[in-house]
């Protein structure tokens, strides 16, 4: 019988010669297969049936043309793909990302990330991803939602409550599903469940919003607690100013923690005074209404503005919430010398291979894989209610998501406690595995596809 690979040099050459030039897929897998493949070495039953090169191959990848009409009557163009990985444990689940920057390999990496991460929450939903090279920032309502009704003019065709269910990433928060939902509503002629992230007045889940903030924080208590440790008091560095990053912010203060900086695309503040709800409720404002730069911050609360990233403030805890690969090396170096004791990514992936490897030795490291599933979990409760036509209430959402951070958190326990530099739990060894188990088991006892 033929047997997985499971030399990691191997294996990756033959990725990269089957996906050229697509290096941050490269990167994601690189950092799951040097987990599993030496599992899966060590363990017979998961052998026989070429599992991760299965799973390192999307179910399928779908490109298509966006046409609309700007503001000036000008006709453009732009590439939109929906990345439908792996649905051995579910429907296709996973966001969409509308920015300038996203490429097939992007879309790739997040897709094939997301199967894990969502095996990891102990819900039915399988891997996928989507999204456009289509820039929101600086269209009018009117732009984007020109462009979000041609986009799914062609992915309804593809998507629905038991196929595919897309949600929200960078660039598309409330108002772009809003604009997705409407046409597909009115394209299927059918009010169901195929997007989650809805607005609360048309089927969407009460904590969505916040479940990724909130969970990655809920993530890190469970991390502190488990080295008789606590959140309260801590100080802690926070990137990007988008969803995940204004939520984390939020349950911060809430839990008694000091968030000291924020971050967009144009530079970083630094608050050592910390920012509480008076100074958030000013940043929900500025990014979630005006759409405005983080500056106006600095301006306002007579606080440091400056260019480039926040890793080089002195901070107990750090929370990159802004997008891949926004934090290098030496930048992770500077971190660790300053004292840090535990990194989790809200972002995914947003660590460069170098940073991984420091932050895993030195300090307690969450992989986003594990401590951002908070959001795609709320989304599959969105699911769950709409299925039945009910809406829980805010309770009943936020006590099943920290129950879900939890299990998440025991998870990487289970396959990572003393598997790390000096006995420390290896939180990603434990997503990657804890994720893989329910996947491979599903495919072996599936058959062959
Ligand atoms: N929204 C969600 O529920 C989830 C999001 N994520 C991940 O969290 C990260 C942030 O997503 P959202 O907050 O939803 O997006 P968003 O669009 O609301 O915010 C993105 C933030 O990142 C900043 N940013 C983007 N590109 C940047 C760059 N090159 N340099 C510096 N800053 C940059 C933006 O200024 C913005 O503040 C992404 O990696 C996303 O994949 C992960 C799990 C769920
Ligand atoms: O809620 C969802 O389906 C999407 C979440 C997501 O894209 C992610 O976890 O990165």
């Amino acid at each position: 019988m033929k047997k997985t690979c499971t030399n990691i040099d191997q294996f990756m050459a033959g990725l990269r010669k089957r996906n050229p030039g697509q290096e941050e897929f490269h990167e994601a897998v690189q950092e799951v297969a040097s987990d599993v493949l030496p599992f899966i070495a060590n363990h017979k039953d998961y052998q026989g049936e070429c599992l991760l090169e299965r799973l390192t191959e999307p179910d399928r990848v779908i490109t298509f043309r966006v046409s609309w009409v700007d503001d000036e009557g000008n006709v453009r163009a732009n590439r939109a793909w929906r990345v439908q990985f792996c649905n051995a444990i579910g429907p296709y689940k996973g966001g969409m990302r509308f920015d300038e920057t996203v490429t097939e390999s992007v879309l790739k990496f997040l897709g094939f990330e997301q199967i894990f991460k969502n095996s990891l929450t102990g819900l039915p939903m399988g891997g996928a991803k989507g999204g456009s090279n289509f820039n929101p920032k600086g269209k009018s309502d009117g732009e984007v939602m020109r462009f979000c009704q041609s986009l799914m003019t062609e992915l309804h065709r593809y998507i629905g409550p038991d196929k595919d269910v897309p949600a929200g990433d960078i660039g598309v928060g409330a108002r772009e599903i809003g604009y997705m939902f409407g046409q597909y509503r009115r394209l299927s002629h059918s009010f169901t469940g195929a997007m989650t992230g809805k607005g609360i007045s048309f089927g969407g889940s009460v904590g969505r919003k916040e479940a990724t903030g909130y969970g990655v924080v809920y993530f890190m208590r469970e991390i502190l607690h488990a080295v008789d440790d606590d959140i309260k008091g801590k100080t802690a560095v926070v990137s990007g100013s988008g969803n995940v990053a204004l939520y984390c912010i939020e349950k911060l203060v809430q839990l008694g923690a000091k968030p000291l900086t924020v971050s967009d695309s144009s530079g970083f503040i630094y608050d050592p005074d910390g920012i509480d709800e008076e100074k958030l409720a000013f940043l929900k404002d500025l990014k979630e209404v005006r759409r405005g730069r983080i500056e106006e911050y600095a301006e306002k609360f007579g606080c440091t503005f400056k260019e480039g990233r926040p890793w080089g403030v002195k901070a107990d805890l750090a929370f990159p919430c802004a997008t891949q690969n926004e934090l290098n090396g030496d930048e992770a170096k500077s971190l660790i010398d300053n004292g840090l004791l535990a990194l989790a990514e809200g972002a995914n992936m947003p660590c460069e291979s170098k940073a991984q490897h420091l932050l895993r030795k030195h300090v307690l490291y969450a992989p986003g894989k594990a401590s951002n599933a908070g959001g795609v979990a709320v989304s599959g409760l969105e699911q769950s209610q709409n299925s039945q036509r009910i809406s829980w209430s805010l309770e009943e959402v936020d006590k099943r998501l920290q129950g879900i951070m939890k299990d998440i958190h025991g998870k990487c326990i289970e396959h990572g406690k003393g598997k790390g530099a000096g006995d420390k739990t290896d939180y990603v060894r434990g997503a990657n595995i804890g994720g893989f188990i329910k996947v491979a088991d599903a495919l072996q006892e599936c058959g062959v596809f």
